[in-house]
């Protein structure tokens, strides 16, 4: 049997670093941003869908999604996030449970999803991993990573749930806040010390 184990925690807090971890231990990994952006490519009926719920000025001029510009719409208003997840949820889901039981050989599958929680992935899966960062680090390394004002950033970080709720729910909760080498450490230690073979 193959282990599912959704990995999430806010934006910024160090997921897809984590993520990378498992991957260099050959770990298949499902990436759900990943997943999100080739689903909207030029010509996909996810683009389609896109431009029929907000319009053809969210493409940009070489024919690609102007993600820049849909993202300062929907994080900066709630009702706007609500209408992408709506577009998105659907096409989403089945893309990712299709990668996911690719890796069926494996006896551990990681899905990085920031949204497992506010998407109702953690159901589908057998262990979750929340990272967690003080609210003042995370702030300062979206600011840093995404080049995003204070105002943008906080916005973001507002438009998901509770990370206090998050790691509450988790089975494992990992502090991003040492470290890369350090939250490597705490990582690799998880995996060696647990036994996914039953
Ligand atoms: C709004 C979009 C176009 C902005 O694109 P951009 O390239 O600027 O950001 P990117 O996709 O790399 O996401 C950056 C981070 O924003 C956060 N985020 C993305 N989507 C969401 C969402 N629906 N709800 C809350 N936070 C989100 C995540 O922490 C994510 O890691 C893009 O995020 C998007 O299409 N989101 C909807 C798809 C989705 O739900 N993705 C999450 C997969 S579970
Ligand atoms: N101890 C640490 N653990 C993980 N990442 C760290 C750490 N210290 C600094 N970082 C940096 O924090 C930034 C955010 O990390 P990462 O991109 O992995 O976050 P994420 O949770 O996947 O974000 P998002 O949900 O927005 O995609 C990166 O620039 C990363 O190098």
């Amino acid at each position: 049997m193959t282990t599912w184990l959704g990995l999430t925690g806010g934006t910024a807090v160090g997921k897809s670093t984590i993520a990378n971890f498992f991957a260099d231990q050959s770990v298949p990994v499902v990436d759900a941003d990943q997943v999100a952006r080739q689903l909207v490519t030029p010509g996909t009926p996810g683009l389609t869908a896109l431009i029929s719920e907000f319009g053809p000025e969210i493409v940009a001029e070489n024919g690609t999604l102007d993600r820049k510009m849909l993202g300062q719409l929907v994080f900066h208003q709630p009702a706007e996030l609500t209408r992408l997840n709506r577009v998105m949820a659907p096409l989403l889901l089945p893309e990712i449970l299709r990668r996911m039981k690719r890796e069926r050989n494996s006896e551990l599958v990681v899905l990085d999803a920031p949204t497992l929680f506010e998407a109702g992935y953690v159901p589908l899966m057998d262990l979750t991993m929340v990272v967690v960062l003080s609210p003042a680090k995370q702030l300062e390394r979206l600011m840093a990573r995404d080049g995003l004002d204070q105002q943008a950033a906080a916005e973001r970080i507002a438009s998901q749930w509770s990370p206090s709720f998050k790691a509450s729910q988790a089975d494992v909760v990992i502090d991003s806040s040492g470290t890369i080498a350090k939250t490597r450490k705490k990582v690799l230690k998880w995996l060696d010390d647990t036994d996914f073979s039953g």
